[in-house]
């Protein structure tokens, strides 16, 4: 309010009240006056609020995980907790025992069930290939009348015998799969709306195949968090079955091995294209420690392990120190480990919005592989036309956007048995078929699409990665890490 003394001010006759002004209009502008007053006091005080939270949070950074299914995004987010957050990691490690067991077990009766296809003369498989060049067709089969090469006279009473012997293991993976709790779900046949990107509508695609060793949970912290197993349904019965699928493996080791070195079972596994999960070989190879009755589980299996996501789940870590940052002290990441699959993209979108940093991770070994959900797709092309809409949504402007190029590893082996690029990918051309030109080939491609798509020019974060090498990509979130907290700083003193 102005006083006489404050006549010499610009705004004073303008802020007088009109020369003729009655009681009643005095009144009804004096409240008019305090009501404003009531409501800019109200939004200074929210202004206040939103600044003090703003300050209070501006040490929590959002992370989410993207990418197709079985890119390796929890595989990425347990690197992040083995290095950061030891303390839960080592509370959790025995949790994995189950499912290293389980997912060995699975590997191993995929290929039993093979062999009694094979052995019954049965044309039909009751899971696909999961890659290849199948046609339009979600019911295609593998005929062995239609494959000339395919020679099942091989088969014999070795393999009758074997079936027999590893017939309990049946029995061993339900109990596995009880002891992991009820939300354990078993993947077969699906019919769910699809959607390529988190922006379309999912539409219904018809009945997809599942490989038979795929199974999920809600929540790995159900399975694998001492209380979480408590809650899952850890009765006595299902210890006492825990114990009994452990020496039941154990009294199957060397069926198993003899199973998975014998050359004829190899040859079909080959010729009829079926797809065991990644970690299968690891875990098969490794036979001798991991169906014994004192298997200790290791950071190795751990990371191998397969749990398919289904939802969304978010992790936090603190990070302690940061030489790039005296005044926070500590960094809270709230990290998010999505589904990948593209029955399960729609659920993405709410989690973008305040998104600090994607890592988007993308297989570079699957250019000839299809989708699992979809196998008229290709996981590469899939791969890039998700990685293209992360780059051009709006809502995504400022997030920093970082890509994992994963799984060298197995790209370096496919290459190494002879797979060719260019027979998948026809612009390839004539490169040569080897990992360091190709890695080199795909990081350009997918920078080309960032510059292209994104709303504003931004730098590209491209990390090649076998996120199953925990000491290499220890490295790797170092860089991360420190790139993340330098964005975000720079991002606030310009805000
Ligand atoms: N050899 C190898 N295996 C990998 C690599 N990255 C992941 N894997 C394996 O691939 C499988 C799938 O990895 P996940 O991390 O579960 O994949 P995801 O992206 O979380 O998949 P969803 O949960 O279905 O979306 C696991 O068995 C991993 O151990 C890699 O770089 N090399
Ligand atoms: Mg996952």
């Amino acid at each position: 309010m102005f006083t006489p003394e404050d006549a010499s001010d610009p705004f004073y006759h303008f802020m007088q009240p009109p020369a003729n002004e009655t009681p009643e209009e005095t009144s009804a502008r004096l409240k008019r006056e305090a009501d404003a007053q009531r409501v800019s006091d109200a939004i200074d005080e929210d202004i206040k609020q939103h600044k003090a939270l703003a300050k209070k949070e501006s040490h929590i950074l959002k992370v989410l995980l993207l990418g197709q299914a079985e890119s390796g995004k929890s595989t990425t987010l347990k690197n992040f907790r083995m290095q950061y957050d030891q303390a839960a990691w080592q509370k959790e490690k025995d949790g994995w025992r189950t499912v290293v067991q389980l997912n060995l077990i699975r590997s191993i009766i995929t290929i039993t069930t093979l062999i009694e296809a094979e052995l019954s003369g049965d044309v039909h498989l009751p899971f696909d290939r999961g890659s290849g060049d199948e046609e339009d067709d979600d019911d295609a089969e593998t005929s062995v009348g239609s494959n000339p090469e395919h020679d099942c006279s091989k088969f014999g009473d070795r393999h009758h015998l074997l079936m027999i012997r590893l017939a309990p293991l049946r029995t061993v993976e339900a109990d596995l799969q009880r002891a992991l709790g009820a939300c354990t779900e078993p993947l077969r046949r699906i019919a769910l709306p699809q959607a390529a990107t988190p922006f379309d509508t999912p539409v219904q695609r018809g009945l997809t195949k599942r490989s038979m060793g795929e199974f999920s949970v809600r929540c790995w912290r159900d399975v694998v968090h001492p209380e979480g197993r408590e809650m899952a349904g850890k009765t006595a019965r299902a210890l006492a079955d825990l114990d009994t699928a452990t020496t039941t493996m154990a009294a199957c080791k060397d069926d198993m091995r003899a199973l998975w070195q014998d050359k004829v079972v190899q040859n079909a596994v080959s010729k009829r294209r079926i797809r065991l999960p990644d970690s299968a070989g690891f875990f098969l190879n490794q036979l001798d420690r991991i169906a014994s009755p004192d298997y200790s589980v290791t950071d190795d299996d751990i990371v191998r392990a397969r749990l398919r996501t289904v939802g969304i789940q978010e992790y936090k870590i603190t990070f302690k120190t940061s030489a790039l940052d005296m005044a926070h002290g500590t960094w809270e990441w709230r990290i998010f480990d999505v589904g990948g699959c593209r029955t399960m993209r729609a659920a993405w979108l709410p989690f973008f919005e305040n998104t600090n940093a994607i890592i988007f991770v993308s297989p570079v070994s699957c250019f000839d592989e299809r989708l699992e959900e979809d196998c008229r797709v290709n996981r590469l092309e899939d791969s890039t036309l998700l990685w293209r809409s992360i780059c051009s949504t709006k809502l995504l402007t400022r997030t920093q956007l970082i890509l994992f190029m994963n799984k060298c590893d197995l790209l370096k082996k496919k290459l190494k048995q002879g797979v060719l690029i260019r027979n998948s990918l026809t612009s390839y051309g004539s490169r040569p078929n080897e990992a360091t030109p190709f890695v080199k080939y795909l990081r350009d491609k997918f920078k080309e699409i960032l510059k292209v798509n994104s709303p504003e020019p931004r730098a590209s974060y491209i990390y090649p990665t076998t996120v199953t090498d925990t000491l290499a990509t220890g490295k790797t979130l170092e860089s991360v890490r420190d790139g993340v907290l330098r964005e975000n700083l720079i991002k606030s003193q310009l805000m």
